[in-house]
Order: C-alpha cells, then sequence, then structure tokens
C-alpha cells in the first residue's frame, strides 16, 4: 500500500469541507476521484501534498506519516500538478528539470539531464525543449507541467484535472503515458477528473465524493446510474461499449 487515507477532515475556516475520507491507494494504481463541483476534490490532494493540513485524521505515505516528514521529504515523494499554472520566462527543458530539484544535491548530473530528455521525449515534448512556457499553448504548458512531475519521480503522483486543456488525442496520450508509468514504476497515481467515460477508460478504482464525503468507492462496478445520479444529480445510463462501460445522460 503506498497511500492509506485514515478520516480525513478539513474545513476552511468554520466551513467543514471534508468529511471522514478514508482510502487506500496500492502501488501501480491509477485511483480517481470524481465529484460535483465544489465537492472537496481538490482540497483533499491539497491535503494529500501537504499544501494544506488535515484537521483530523491521518495521511500514510509507504507507512510514514506525511505529517512527520520535512518538506523535502515531502517533494521526494509526491508528484503533485495543480488544477491551474502560468506560463513564466523559463524554458521547457529547465522546467521540466525543476521536477529533479528534490533530489539534486550541488548540481543537475547526466542522470538528472538524461530523465528529462527521456520524459520529454514520451510526452512529445523534445521539438518545444528550448521554447519558453509563455510561449506555449494551455495544452503544451499542461503537458509540460506533467512532464515535471514525472520527472520527480515520485512514489505518489497526484494530478489535479490533467487533461481539462488537452484535445482528445493528447487527453489519451496523457493518461496512457500516466498509467504505464503507474505500473511500470509501481507508483500510485491519484487523478481528479470531471470526464467519467475518461475515467472508466484509464482508472483502476475509482471515489465518488459528494458535498465532502465519500459517497462509494471501489471499481468499475461502483459506476452504477444510482450512484453516478446520486452524486450529480442527473440520471444516466451505463452502455457497455467495446468492453468499456460508458456512462451516457438520458
Ligand atoms: N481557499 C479557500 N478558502 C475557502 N473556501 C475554499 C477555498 N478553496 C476552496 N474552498 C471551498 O471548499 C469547497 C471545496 O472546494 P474544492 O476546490 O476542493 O472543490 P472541487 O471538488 O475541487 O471543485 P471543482 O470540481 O469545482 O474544481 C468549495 O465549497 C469551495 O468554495
Amino acid at each position: 500500500m503506498i497511500l492509506s487515507v485514515e478520516g480525513v477532515e478539513f474545513s476552511y475556516n468554520s466551513h467543514p469541507v471534508l468529511k471522514d475520507v478514508r482510502f487506500e491507494v496500492e502501488r501501480g494504481e491509477l485511483f480517481s476521484i470524481l465529484g460535483n463541483n465544489g465537492a472537496g476534490k481538490s482540497t483533499l490532494l491539497r491535503c494529500l501534498n501537504r499544501i494544506i493540513r488535515p484537521r483530523t485524521g491521518s495521511i500514510l505515505i509507504d507507512g510514514v506519516k506525511l505529517s512527520d516528514l520535512s518538506r523535502l521529504e515531502v517533494a521526494r515523494r509526491v508528484g503533485y500538478v495543480a488544477q491551474r499554472h502560468e506560463g513564466s520566462r523559463v524554458t521547457v527543458f529547465d522546467a521540466v528539470l525543476l521536477g529533479r530539484r528534490p533530489h539534486i544535491r550541488w548540481d543537475a548530473t547526466e542522470k538528472d539531464m538524461a530523465i528529462v530528455r527521456e520524459v520529454l521525449a514520451a510526452l512529445r515534448l523534445e521539438e518545444f525543449s528550448l521554447r519558453y512556457l509563455d510561449e506555449l499553448s494551455g495544452g503544451e504548458l499542461q503537458k509540460v507541467i506533467i512532464a515535471r512531475a514525472l520527472a520527480q519521480e515520485p512514489r505518489l503522483l497526484l494530478l489535479d484535472e490533467p487533461t481539462s486543456n488537452l484535445d482528445l488525442k493528447n487527453q489519451y496520450e496523457v493518461l496512457r503515458i500516466v498509467k504505464d508509468v503507474a505500473r511500470e514504476r509501481r507508483i500510485a497515481v491519484v487523478v481528479v477528473m470531471h470526464d467519467i467515460n475518461l475515467a472508466l477508460r484509464f482508472a483502476d478504482r475509482f471515489l465518488l465524493l459528494r458535498n465532502g464525503e465519500i459517497y462509494a468507492c471501489g471499481g468499475r462496478e461502483v459506476i452504477t446510474p444510482e450512484n453516478i445520479a446520486g452524486v450529480y444529480g442527473i440520471p444516466v445510463r451505463v452502455e457497455q461499449l467495446g468492453g468499456v462501460p460508458v456512462v451516457v445522460p438520458v
């Protein structure tokens, strides 16, 4: 088990956002968090990266309490891609190399450079290597931020709506790469997604969050018309298409 979340509660000021959230993510697993707008998905990811600290409950990474780790130790273990990012006057290569920073002692080594080149190739970003981030399209920038998190080689990778700016081809490519990385490197990947059908295609397990509470958690069997209606308040059918369940609003 890489990630164990036990009874996490979080409030902004006195407004409760997460209530008794508990789940586990195994190595090699792509775990998808789904839920209505404002359900607390991003807040949960920020707790998992210790950007914010839960009021109660505990989060364990490889059995070690997140709250006992130093900032550097968290950065070595947890990669995080936020929902929004802004371009800056840094080249794509340097931005991805920044992902290696938690592992670099004095100066970047040939190994760090090789990892960056490998990640850029996997995400088909090589031609942009020397471009500045503020000269990229929204989708290209999103891929660079994901590349930086992959270069970090975390044990736990947290992605907040990683495909929101990507076209159809890039959505599939990026999720395929992330899934392969999870399997091959035996890391845990937690992805917040709005597209249930994309989640159904790539995720191994699902957490349905409604207004800060777990509504359901499990494999494809939890993606039922009842659960989707309960979380999103919209009637749907679940059809099979090429062996993959597809959620269709009715
Ligand atoms: N910094 C903050 N201060 C106060 N309240 C906040 C803050 N950030 C989020 N909230 C509130 O906490 C709740 C959960 O927000 P969060 O962003 O985690 O939801 P979400 O499930 O990621 O939503 P979405 O699908 O719309 O991105 C919302 O009601 C939101 O208004």
